[in-house]
Formats: C-alpha cells, sequence, structure tokens
C-alpha cells in the first residue's frame, strides 16, 4: 500500500503505559503508523501487576467498532486482551462484517504477574470465533498449551509439534513465541502453512520486559500493510521489538518488571 497504514488496536488498558493499548499505540507511532483504539476493558495494572479490571460491556465494544470503522477503516487490525467470552464474539462480529485486511491476534490469557486478563471459560470461544479470522496468531507457549489443552512446551521440537498441531485447529498462520524458554537466544517459530521459519534473537539481559508480546503483536500489525509478505514483516517487528528490550534499561519506571522503550525507529 501506499500512504500511512491505519492501524486498530482492540485491547485492554495499562495505566503505566508498559503494555496494552498504551503500548501499541507508541510502537504503531514509532513504525509510522497511524494508530487507533478500541478499548476492551479498563485495567488497574502497573509494572507489579494486575489490581483490577473494569469490563467495558460487550455491546459497548460493538459501538465503538462500528463508529470507528464505518468512518475509517483499519489497514491492520491487532487484537489484545478480550477479557471475556461475549467481547470475544463482538470483535469476531465486527471482523466478519469490516473484514479488515490484516488481523495480527496476540490471544492473551494471563498476564506476566500471572493476573487472568481472559476468562477461563472464554478460551473455547476464542479458539472457535476468532482463530479462524486471524491472519497470524502469536501465542507465547502457556497460551499455545492452553488453546490445545496440552503441557506447555519444554524444548523448541515440541514447540514445533505444538505450532503445527494450532495450525490444524484452522488458524492461517501461528508465530509461537519462545520468550518462556530458557537460553541465551530467543527462539519463536514463524509457521505459514508453507514454511515454518525459526527467528533468533539474542536474549536481552534484562528484568524489564513489560509489554513485549504488545509490542511485538503490534509492531506485526504496523508494518504488514509495507512489508512483502509475513516472514519479511515478523523480522522486521521482532528487530525492533529487541532493540526496544535494548534501550529498556535507559527508562526507570516502576519497581518491578518495568516497560520496554520504545523510540523512532527507521523502517
Ligand atoms: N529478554 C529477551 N530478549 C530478547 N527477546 C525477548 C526477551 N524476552 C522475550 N523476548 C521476545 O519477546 C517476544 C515476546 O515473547 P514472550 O514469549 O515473552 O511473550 P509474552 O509472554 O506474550 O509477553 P507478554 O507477557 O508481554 O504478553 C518474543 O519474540 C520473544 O522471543
Ligand atoms: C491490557 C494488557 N494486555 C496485555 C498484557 C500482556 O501481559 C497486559 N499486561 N495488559
Amino acid at each position: 500500500m501506499t500512504g500511512i497504514p491505519k492501524v486498530l488496536s482492540i485491547a485492554g488498558t495499562d495505566p503505566s503505559g508498559g503494555a496494552g493499548i498504551q503500548a501499541d499505540l507508541k510502537t504503531f507511532s514509532a513504525l509510522g503508523a497511524y494508530g487507533m483504539t478500541v478499548v476492551t476493558a479498563l485495567v488497574a495494572q502497573t509494572t507489579t501487576g494486575v489490581r483490577a479490571i473494569h469490563e467495558v460491556p460487550a455491546e459497548f465494544v460493538t459501538q465503538q467498532l462500528d463508529t470507528l470503522l464505518t468512518d475509517v477503516p483499519a489497514d491492520a487490525v491487532k487484537i489484545g486482551m478480550l477479557s471475556d467470552a461475549r467481547v470475544t464474539r463482538a470483535v469476531a462480529s465486527a471482523l466478519r462484517i469490516y473484514r479488515p485486511p490484516y488481523v495480527v491476534l496476540d490471544p492473551v490469557m494471563v498476564a506476566k504477574s500471572g493476573d487472568r486478563l481472559l476468562a477461563a471459560e472464554a478460551v473455547t470461544s476464542l479458539r472457535e470465533e476468532l482463530l479462524p479470522l486471524a491472519d497470524l496468531i502469536t501465542p507465547n507457549l502457556p497460551e499455545a498449551a492452553d488453546l490445545l489443552g496440552e503441557p506447555e512446551a519444554k524444548t523448541l521440537d515440541e514447540m514445533r509439534d505444538q505450532a503445527r498441531r494450532l495450525l490444524g485447529l484452522g488458524v492461517r498462520r501461528v508465530l509461537l513465541k519462545g520468550g518462556h524458554l530458557d537460553g541465551e537466544e530467543c527462539v519463536d517459530l514463524l509457521l505459514t502453512g508453507e514454511e515454518e521459519i525459526e527467528l533468533t534473537a539474542p536474549r536481552v539481559p534484562t528484568r524489564n520486559t513489560h509489554g513485549t508480546g504488545c509490542t511485538l503483536s503490534s509492531a506485526i500489525a504496523a508494518l504488514r500493510p509495507r512489508h512483502e509478505g509475513w516472514p519479511d514483516t515478523v523480522r522486521a517487528a521482532k528487530d525492533y521489538l529487541t532493540g526496544a528490550l535494548r534501550a529498556a534499561d535507559t527508562l526507570a519506571v516502576g519497581h518491578g518488571r518495568g516497560p520496554v522503550h520504545h523510540f523512532h525507529a527507521i523502517w
């Protein structure tokens, strides 16, 4: 496409600015996209964890989506925290109506602090209604295990098997993130149905990793309209994230796991 891509994040909030919709907007701006948002939940959280969640009624999520998308079509959509099954279904129904060209689904379930961001009973709706509408899903290892109803992968080989089984659930492409495994490198696996690609980045020695998942999926959505294909886009997005992680220690935000630092990159 030509021009500036208009990219929509459908997600929850983070007042500390490190994760959720705030991280998504920072990522969109840093990568030269025009950011838009539909809020699914207000979350009282910071670098130390989640204190409370105030859910947005599903009807109001639909109202936000209709109001926005009848005026401004999105060139790409990133979906993050959905909170419950009704919101999940509301988002699925809007995707069927408005058919944005690229849909990146980060199946957010549990925050790094261990707090649930998606009701356990909503996993079925996520799997059955939303997964088939996504062009790419970006689960971490616990999320992949939950979607498959299996134990978490502990090795790269187990990751590969699970990524293949996720494709079997009817999703078009899977980026299985290996950030939770140990090792000097962070290896993610991209399965497109045609190719299986290992994406490797050096593990940045920092405890400031709040918002890595949000940043990666947003970077993919921001970059996809201007890149050739998914492998190219995902590589560029991972490079952006690694840079933001390397810059994380220049920030000193909060008493827990601090956020990554978004700066204006050349794309
Ligand atoms: N210390 C690190 N250095 C480099 N890359 C990392 C590091 N930690 C995570 N990553 C990368 O960050 C991305 C997100 O990985 P992770 O598996 O941590 O996702 P996540 O658990 O969904 O994140 P979040 O908790 O923010 O939702 C992946 O590409 C992963 O490889
Ligand atoms: C709103 C929100 N979305 C996603 C995450 C990822 O952990 C978070 N902490 N908060």
